[in-house]
Parts: C-alpha cells; structure tokens; sequence
C-alpha cells in the first residue's frame, strides 16, 4: 500500500517544510509515501469561499480511484490515540486497499461533496490547526504510526 498525503497549496513556511522533509526522509523506510499538493486556485482566480471548496473538492475527488480510500483529517472526526491511528494504517495495508489517501483540506474546509465520498473523519485534537501548520503534525504522527508497527522506541506510554 501506499499513502498519500493530499494537500492544498504548497507549504509557505520554511520553518514547516524543513520539519515536513525530516519526517518524509524518515517514513521513506516504512511505506511507499508522498505529499500531493493541489495548486493554490485562490491565489489564481478571485473565487468565493464556497466557490474555491467546491473547486478544491472537485480536484481532490479527481485523485480516487479502484483500489483508492479518501480519508480526512479534520477537527470534527474521530479521536484516535497514536496507538489507534497505527491500527487503522497496519487494517488498511492488510486490506485490499492499494493506496490510502489521507486529505488536509484548505483554509475553509472540505466541500459537502468531498464530505460524502471520504470513507472516514480522522481528528488530531478538538483544536482547529492552519492547513499549513497540521501538515507536520499529519507526517509526524504518520511516522509514529509506523514506529509503534514496528516495536521501536519512539513512542512512549
Ligand atoms: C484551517 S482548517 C479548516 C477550518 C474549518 N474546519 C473550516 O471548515 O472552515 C484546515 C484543515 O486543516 C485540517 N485540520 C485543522 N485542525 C485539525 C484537527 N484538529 N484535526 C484534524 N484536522 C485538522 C483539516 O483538514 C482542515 O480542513
């Protein structure tokens, strides 16, 4: 299986991407992973806050696919400890599911559309964090994830 980390606009800040790159360097000896950025549309063309959802939904539909699982992190879904969470990644890799695609949305949110297809809501705490900021924390607990798999000292409780 592969996972991938859907994302909408490039990760501006420096200090971000360069904490995203260790994470990327280190889950690379795990599992098959990439971050797949859909380009910033706001940025192009003057779009209502529903318009640029529904755009942005549009181009994260258009990633699924046979054997494709759309999942989102969002503050609204479910609570899972660390623990949890690898759970849920080592059942999806035991599955038929050839590749996990596992969606930030952008500064607003998800479209209803995208809401109705994703097969699951993954929260990371009741706090509501920039599209940017959780992208780090999305790989970090991704590498957890596989820490915890593996038996290795990384994760402690
Ligand atoms: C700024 S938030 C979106 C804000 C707000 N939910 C909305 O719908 O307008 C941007 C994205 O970051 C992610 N995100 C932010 N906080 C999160 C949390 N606590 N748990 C999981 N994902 C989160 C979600 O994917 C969310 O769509």
């Amino acid at each position: 299986m592969k996972i991938t980390l859907l994302v909408i606009g490039k990760t501006d800040a420096a200090y971000l991407r360069e904490g995203i790159d260790i994470y990327l360097k280190r889950l690379k000896h795990y599992i098959p992973f990439e971050i797949d950025v859909i380009p910033d549309i706001k940025k192009a063309r003057n779009l209502t806050t529903d318009l640029q959802k529904q755009k942005e939904g549009e181009l994260i539909l258009s990633r699924l696919g046979a054997g494709k699982e759309l999942h989102l992190f969002d503050e609204g879904g479910k609570s899972y400890s660390s623990r949890d969470f690898a759970q849920l990644l080592e059942q999806k890799m035991l599955s038929s599911v050839k590749e996990l695609i596992l969606v930030i949305g952008g500064p607003y949110g998800f479209s209803d559309e995208v809401y109705e297809k994703a097969s699951s809501k993954i929260s990371l705490s009741k706090l509501t964090f920039s599209h940017q900021m959780v992208r780090l924390l999305c790989v970090e607990q991704i590498y957890r994830a596989f820490t915890i798999l593996k038996g290795e000292p990384y994760h402690h409780d």
